[in-house]
């Protein structure tokens, strides 16, 4: 899928990054004063505002479109896919080549420029079945990177017929910025394909009024296009041949999209092939799944698991926030860190760490939830680029984030929930790796008194020691290794 970003050499950047002592930014008061707007990220957060006191509410729209820009190739794993077949008794095709597949020559063209050279763990179960005759319906759930759009995308090209005009293909997407990702991946891949088109029933665009939809394929918004097929009538449900149903999980968090999706499936013929799409599979997820998809063959890929356990986590007890801040800028003075990523509960405290840092000489970035998702693309690449050692964020993005050469994480506010209760989830996606890439890592909790019993807790929770450290002690803050 075409990324917005260009790559780096992660691993170059890596070895420069370890390789790189944070104590040559050991604070430099000379530098108080800076202008702030040298801090990426921070221009757009500038102002104070009401909003700061509030914590970053995950969008999960925004957050899968982050994670499409930010990806810089296919996701792997290590678990087996896992099929649940309509009709147990029919062999169960798997392929290790996309020649297997019998594409159209222009086809295969398209994923070769693409540079795929094998289809995916979840595309060797997943194509075999969409590609199928008869057409078969499919569930599938992988997580984000995995494969799933190209797979889609795959199916629909080769289902249409390009001398046809009219729309054949249709993919629902939970927003604008989604579908015209989807839409992406078709052109790369349709590029031999001339002759196919593709349309996006998206508000504000507007459907031609009284002449019939010639494209092929109609990438859309529930919402739209519904208008379309029902108010405008410019698409006949009755002539598509596929439906696709893409990021379920997105879908039904947004209000009214489950309803008209299902509005518009209740309107296809019996034969359309039908494919669901999800990174996650909670049981709301799944009842939607079953109730839109009928007689479905499930593909399921589970997600590698986080863990602590090659995590040396720490605390610090600290009596302010200006006190966190010494504690943090005294570990740093005691040990060789390549880039840390460091975590606030609201707005309010991010600004002021990263104003505070920066004054201090600090390369630091500010991502926080008032940028736009392509300003947090662009800053998240910066720092995969070494650009900035230091991020510093809000809840916003604990969870999109995967740079390699983080090898410490710093939560300056404790993640807690509504109810002021830790919120484990968090402190697990922030500070956890996954056992497969098991590289180490460290993790500096900076706790006023009052929040000790929530961090006690957290030590229950996982089970896990967190060990106390005296940030004045240089001694013993050199002896950290990681
Ligand atoms: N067979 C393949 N070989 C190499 N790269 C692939 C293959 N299939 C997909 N990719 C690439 O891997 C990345 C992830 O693929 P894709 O977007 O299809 O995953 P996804 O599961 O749909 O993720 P999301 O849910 O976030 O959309 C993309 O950059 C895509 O171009």
């Amino acid at each position: 899928m075409a990324s917005l970003l260009s790559g780096g050499d992660a691993g170059a950047a890596e070895s420069e990054l370890l390789s790189s002592h944070l104590s040559n930014l050991i604070p430099r008061k000379s530098l108080r004063g800076l202008k702030s707007t040298t801090v990426p990220g921070l221009d757009a957060s500038i102002t104070n505002s009401e909003d700061d006191e509030e914590e970053d509410i995950v969008d999960l729209a925004a957050n899968s479109l982050l994670n499409k820009l930010i990806r810089q190739s296919l996701v792997e794993s290590t678990h087996r896919v896992e099929v649940l077949q309509k009709d147990p008794s029919s062999p169960l095709y798997s392929v290790k080549t996309f020649e297997e597949l019998r594409l159209k020559e222009e086809l295969l063209k398209g994923i070769y420029a693409m540079g795929f050279n094998r289809p995916s763990k979840i595309q060797e179960m997943a194509l075999p079945m969409m590609l199928a005759h008869p057409p078969q319906n499919l569930i599938a759930q992988s997580q984000s990177g995995t494969g799933k759009t190209a797979a889609f995308v795959l199916a629909m090209l080769s289902r249409v017929n390009a001398s046809e005009l009219f729309p054949q293909c249709l993919c629902l997407a939970p927003t604008y910025e989604l579908a015209l990702q989807t839409g992406r991946v078709v052109e790369q891949m349709g590029k031999f394909c001339i002759d196919v088109e593709v349309m996006y029933a998206v508000r504000g665009n507007r459907a031609p009024r009284g002449t019939d939809i010639t494209k092929q394929i109609i990438i859309g918004t529930p919402g739209t296009v519904l208008d379309w097929c029902f108010k405008r009538k410019v698409i006949d449900l009755n002539k598509i041949r596929v439906f696709v149903l893409d990021e379920a999980d997105v879908m039904i968090d947004t209000q009214g999209f489950s309803d008209q999706s299902i509005r518009i499936q209740r309107a296809l013929q019996p034969e359309c092939q039908m494919l669901l799409f999800s990174a996650t599979f909670e049981d709301s997820v799944w009842q939607f799944a079953e109730r839109i998809i009928p007689d479905p063959n499930v593909i399921k890929l589970r997600k590698e698991e986080l863990t602590l356990n090659n995590i040396r986590q720490h605390y610090v007890l600290c009596d302010s926030r200006k006190d966190k801040y010494q504690a943090l800028c005294n570990i740093y003075g005691g040990i060789t860190i390549g880039q840390a990523i460091i975590f606030c509960q609201t707005r309010r405290n991010a600004k002021w760490l990263t104003v505070e840092m920066m004054q201090d000489g600090h390369q630091v970035s500010l991502l926080s939830g008032e940028l736009t998702v392509d300003q947090r693309a662009s800053i998240i690449q910066r720092f995969r680029d070494g650009k900035e050692k230091v991020l510093i964020t809000t809840n916003v993005c604990a969870r999109g984030i995967d740079v390699k050469q983080v090898t410490i994480v710093v939560n300056f506010d404790l993640p807690v929930n509504q109810t002021g209760e830790p919120d484990y989830e968090t402190y697990l996606h922030r500070i956890g790796r996954t056992g497969r890439f098991g590289k180490k890592g460290i993790a500096f909790n900076m706790i006023e008194v009052n929040n000790l019993p929530l961090l006690f807790k957290i030590q229950d929770h996982f089970n896990s020691q967190i060990k106390q450290l005296d940030p004045d002690d240089m001694d013993e803050i050199e002896k950290i290794e990681y």
